[in-house]
């Protein structure tokens, strides 16, 4: 289950908690990654992602990034409309939206990469995109803080991959393919990957000499079998793609585990009217859905002689008597003219993990009386944060 591991707005001070160092590491400037020198002028050409300033450029709209296209697209518009917040495109086709629940919040739809260099640059404020993106294109930079964590959806691991076969087919560890005495400086280890910053960085932390990075987008788990790398590093699901390409995992080859976080520009936050609010209201409305999906309402009929008795007889159980509740009421039915209550229903709150044992003691329970149904459902909107 999802557990919101991190949640970095402090609501009762217009401070932001100090966070975040193991995913986004060591500060570094983006637009340093794209200044190029242009030779042939006479002075060189500084190209940078977005916008040129230093300073948040001048506007009064928030501005939250969604992505374009991809996986994340779809699920990350479910989730907010999970949350009620209804993302209102005038068309497909325009890149701005916006949140009728939510007043002066722009929405506009990015590739996931140029989200974070958006963000990064100032041109956005807020955006949804997965850890795996936030930290490969965000290259540690302090600007960026991860105002929720564990979104719960994108889940997915970047990873190193070697052959199943051939030379690397006794190598089970980052250490044995470190140990590989075929690497060597003339001929060293050749990876393909999109992850051009994370991956050398992993290396280098693991103490792997020599290595060759050569950047690839797309059907990455080809490079090997067409000789062009001897390993890759891409994110994995369920694994099948690296199983269908005769690749393998490796113990101690996990470079990041990843899902979609909720971003924002620290500048931002700090310093444009309006982002703190509209983060906060997002979060309360993201927290409110994730906690609520984890919890089940059940329902079960039993008979009993008094309210009291049927709370007692479920209190009496372990795993149900810590429980807030339950909620006990008299069902009615008319019996000889009169109307009687020997059915009580109750109604208890439990958290996903406790589900089976809250079931197997309240199906003890019932046992000593007569029932009628036992109901399980996700609860869909908790009315208050906790
Ligand atoms: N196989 C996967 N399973 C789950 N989540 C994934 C998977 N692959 C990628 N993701 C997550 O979804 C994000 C977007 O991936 P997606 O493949 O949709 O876009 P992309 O790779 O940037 O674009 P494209 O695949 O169209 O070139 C990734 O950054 C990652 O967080
Ligand atoms: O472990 P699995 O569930 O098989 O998923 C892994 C695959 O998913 C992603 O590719 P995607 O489908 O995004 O295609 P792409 O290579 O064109 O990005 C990733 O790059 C892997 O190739
Ligand atoms: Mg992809």
């Amino acid at each position: 289950m999802p557990v919101v591991r991190t949640i970095f707005l402090q609501f009762h001070s217009a401070s932001i908690s100090p966070f975040l160092s193991s995913a986004i590491p060591a500060s570094n400037n983006i637009s340093e990654k794209f200044t190029v020198s242009c030779c042939s002028l006479a002075s060189p050409v500084t190209v940078v992602n977005g916008n040129v300033e230093k300073m948040p450029s001048e506007r009064n709209e928030v501005r939250l990034g969604l992505p374009s296209k991809g996986r994340m697209a779809t699920d990350t518009l479910d989730l907010l409309k999970d949350c009620q917040l209804s993302v209102k495109q005038v068309n497909p086709r325009q890149y701005v939206a916006e949140i009728p629940q939510i007043s002066n919040l722009e929405v506009w739809f990015q590739r996931p990469k140029d989200i974070v260099r958006k963000l990064v640059s100032g041109d956005l404020d807020l955006g949804i995109v997965g850890l795996d993106t936030v930290s490969e294109y965000g290259q540690g930079n302090k600007d960026l803080i991860l105002v929720h964590e564990a979104l719960d959806y994108g889940d997915c691991r970047l990873s190193l991959a070697i052959p199943k076969y051939g030379i690397f087919e006794n190598i089970n560890s980052l250490q044995e393919l470190a140990q590989m005495p075929q690497w060597t400086p003339e001929r060293p280890l050749r990876v393909a990957t999109g992850f051009t910053y994370l991956g050398p960085k992993f290396m280098k932390e693991n103490g792997l000499k020599h290595v060759t990075f050569s950047s690839a987008d797309g059907a990455l788990e080809a490079a090997p079998a067409m000789g062009i790398a001897d390993a890759i590093v891409d994110l994995v699901s369920s694994g099948t793609t690296l199983r269908e390409n005769n690749l393998k995992e490796i113990e101690g080859g996990v470079i990041l585990e990843s899902q979609a976080v909720l971003v924002a520009s620290r500048k931002s936050l700090n310093q444009r009217k309006g982002v703190f609010d509209i983060t906060h209201e997002i979060l309360e409305r993201l927290e409110a859905h994730l906690r609520a999906a984890d919890q089940f309402t059940v329902t079960a009929n039993m008979r009993g002689n008094s309210a009291e008795e049927v709370a007692e007889r479920i209190l009496s159980q372990t795993s149900l008597s810590g429980l807030q509740g339950p909620t006990v009421s008299p069902v009615f039915c008319k019996r000889d003219g009169r109307v009687t209550a020997d059915y009580y229903a109750i109604v208890i709150c439990v958290p996903k993990k406790a589900l089976y044992k809250s079931v197997q003691q309240l199906r003890a329970v019932r046992n000593l009386f007569l029932y009628t149904t036992l109901v399980c459902s996700r609860i869909h909107v908790y009315d208050r944060l906790i």
